[in-house]
């Protein structure tokens, strides 16, 4: 499942030096870490709206596209402290193994 992280953050890394007229991430870039971090801002904003709204109406589609323009935004702040969805995988995986979860996990299958 987080190949698709690991493939896209590739891309992102590739696009630091691309040409911001061409490339998304690019202009991202152009504009800086300040602009990144709006976009973040803006994209979490959006998903918990889209949550708010998925209670009430059943309508989980829009969650999980704003989810993904979040994870991409992050993404892209990530790739420009030098960082990549590995770090936080790990970090995930550390947590998940500190709580026996796994251990429990396992035993259960
Ligand atoms: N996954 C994404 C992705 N998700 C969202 N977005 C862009 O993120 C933006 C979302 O912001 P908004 O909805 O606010 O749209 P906007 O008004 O255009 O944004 P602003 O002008 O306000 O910054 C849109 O322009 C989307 O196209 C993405 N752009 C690129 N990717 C991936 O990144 C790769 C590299 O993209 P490029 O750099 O464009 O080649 C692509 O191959 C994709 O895999």
């Amino acid at each position: 499942m987080s190949d698709v992280l690991v493939r896209l953050a590739q891309v992102l890394e590739d696009r630091k030096n691309s040409d911001p007229d061409k490339s998304y991430v690019a202009s991202l870039h152009a504009k800086g870490l300040n602009k990144i971090l709006e976009k973040v801002g803006e994209e979490c904003t959006e998903t918990l709206l889209a949550a708010k709204d998925a209670e009430h109406s059943g309508e989980i589609e829009d969650v999980i596209y704003e989810t993904a323009d979040l994870w991409f935004h992050s993404m892209v702040m990530l790739s420009r402290l030098g960082l990549g969805p590995t770090e936080v995988l790990d970090e995930l995986a550390r947590r998940f193994d500190l709580s026996g979860l796994e251990e429990k996990a396992s035993r259960n299958k």
